[in-house]
């Protein structure tokens, strides 16, 4: 059979192919820095370096293309609500490197912009990773604004443990008679939850506390 890429059906089957390809090969080398930086924060937690990333050996990968295009009333309007991100770890690449995503500030939470840096992944801590550290890594609650001129794009990678983990403070982490802040429920308890509460700032994981 021959392929004539000039015509327009083929041109559209061929770029989807090399779409394909692309996202593939983006999502095997974005998943091999989150598992670089899970060992690197199992690590810092006194753990084996493994503890954190094998569970997300066979775990779930997501990407999400996010574009937001360009209004003259920015200052009226949200790109994408103020939330935490549910997954371990999420790495985002500020595409065409305008400016727009903003994390809460710890101290007197307000909303602090985050650079783009052409050729570096933000990396955002998820609630189940708060969750696993029984809130020693605090999930970073984050929005993103919209440009009066110029249209966004960022590409966000989101890494989570296999669907049959629990999601509950780990016993590797927890020191002798620690107290328990959150809740363990098996992990499609988990997404369900997740997927039915509102995109409110931190609200969800408030629901996993214990106290
Ligand atoms: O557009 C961004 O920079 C952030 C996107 C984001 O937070 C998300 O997709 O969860
Ligand atoms: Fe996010």
């Amino acid at each position: 059979m021959r392929f004539w890429p000039d015509k327009p059906a083929n041109l559209r089957l061929a770029s989807l192919f090399v779409f394909r390809l692309t996202l593939d090969k983006y999502s095997a080398a974005v998943k091999e820095v989150a598992d670089g930086l899970l060992g690197v924060m199992s690590k810092n937690l006194g753990l084996e370096p493994g503890v954190i990333a094998e569970k997300c050996v066979g775990g779930i990968q997501a990407v999400r293309m996010n574009y937001y295009p360009p209004c003259a009333e920015a200052h009226k309007v949200v790109g994408f609500a103020p939330h935490s991100d549910s997954d371990l770890l999420t790495l985002v690449l500020q595409v065409n490197e305008v400016q727009g995503l903003q994390i809460r500030g710890r101290g007197d939470g307000r909303w602090v912009p985050v650079k783009p840096v052409e050729g570096a992944l933000v990396v955002n801590v998820g609630d189940i990773f708060e969750i696993f550290t029984n809130g020693r890594y605090r999930s970073i609650e984050h929005r993103a604004m919209i440009n009066t001129e110029k249209e966004r794009l960022s590409v966000a990678a989101f890494h989570s443990p296999i669907v049959h983990a629990t999601i509950g403070p780990l016993r590797e982490v927890m020191a002798h008679g620690e107290e328990v802040l959150y809740k363990t429920v098996d992990h499609e308890t988990f997404m369900r939850l997740f997927f039915s509460a509102k995109l409110e700032g931190k609200s969800f994981l408030q629901r996993m506390k214990l106290t």
